[in-house]
């Protein structure tokens, strides 16, 4: 996909990753909607964003995920405001084990109503002009976590929600491309969660562990997170792909065998 003046959704796109990937986006002259719960921090990154690429190329929209009404309006007003929709980024996440049925609206609820209101934009049944969305997992998908059974579980759904509708883009002839991004540990705001009982509820008592594992395999920069997404937004060869980003084999993909009976 030739990315200049192209149009992007990025759900939790105030800071971390998503903010990474808005900038990245950016920088290759798409217009970018940051979609975020949090306002003081998405109003931040929006003006940093207009000094450096300009006022009308981004859109901030104070919306929680969770709210189908204000996800709805959400994508109405990007494509009121930039006349298209090319690229849909379901980044917006939680890790929350105490609240966990939070954990599940936000992380897999709500990137299945983002994929489908993508496809309402973006795919050629609905006579649009086709466009891919990606859908962020984790690496907890493959190597589960004890501290966070529930995130692990929203991580695993992202991907096989994702595979199966990606086939089913493929059948109907969509036009839509539908990937996902598994990032290991990636230095966010999210990370400092792991030692907050308000957020891990009866597993922070294993913080001490879980910031083992951190130190064994690393924190990567929200850079090489953006990377990542760049190559699948790009690639027009690549439908149902899961990508996987670590520190000890850097942006690669999952190999699944394939279907037999
Ligand atoms: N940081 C890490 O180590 C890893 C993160 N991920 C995933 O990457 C994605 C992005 O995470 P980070 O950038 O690390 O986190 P972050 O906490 O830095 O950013 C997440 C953004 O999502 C927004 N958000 C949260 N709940 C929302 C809601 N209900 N409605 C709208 N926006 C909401 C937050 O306000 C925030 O701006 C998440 O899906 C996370 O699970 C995956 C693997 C590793
Ligand atoms: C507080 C929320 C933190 C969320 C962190 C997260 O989502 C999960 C990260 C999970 C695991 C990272 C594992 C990385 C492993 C690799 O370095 C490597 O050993 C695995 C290689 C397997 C492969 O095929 O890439």
């Amino acid at each position: 996909m030739a990315l200049c003046g192209k149009v992007a959704l990025i759900t939790g796109g105030a800071q971390g990753i998503g903010r990474a990937v808005a900038e990245a986006l950016l920088m290759s002259d798409c217009r970018v909607s940051l979609v975020d719960l949090n306002r003081n921090v998405g109003e931040e990154s929006k003006t940093k964003l207009d000094a450096e690429f300009g006022e009308e190329k981004s859109l901030f929209i104070q919306c929680d995920v969770t709210d189908s009404g204000a996800l709805q309006d959400a994508f109405k007003r990007t494509v009121e405001r930039f006349g298209r929709l090319d690229v849909v980024i379901n980044n917006a996440g939680i890790n929350n084990e105490k609240n966990w049925e939070k954990t599940i609206q936000v992380n897999l609820t709500s990137v299945i109503k983002g994929t489908y209101l993508g496809l309402d934009y973006m795919s050629k049944e609905h006579g649009k002009e086709g466009g891919v969305i990606i859908n962020v997992s984790s690496m907890a998908a493959f190597l589960h976590s004890p501290h966070q059974p529930v995130y692990t579980a929203t991580k695993h759904g992202v991907i096989g929600f994702s595979r199966a509708l990606a086939d089913a883009a493929e059948l109907g002839n969509y036009g839509v491309r539908i990937n996902v991004l598994c990032p290991a540990f990636v230095d966010t705001p999210l990370l400092q969660t792991v030692s907050q009982e308000d957020n891990m509820g009866k597993f922070v008592k294993f913080k001490d562990d879980f910031k083992q594992r951190m130190d064994k395999f690393g924190v990567l920069k929200p850079s090489l997170i953006a990377e990542g997404m760049m190559r699948i937004i790009t690639d027009e060869s690549l439908n149902g792909a899961v990508m996987k980003i670590t520190s000890s084999k850097g942006i690669h993909f999952h190999n699944y065998e394939p279907l037999s009976a």
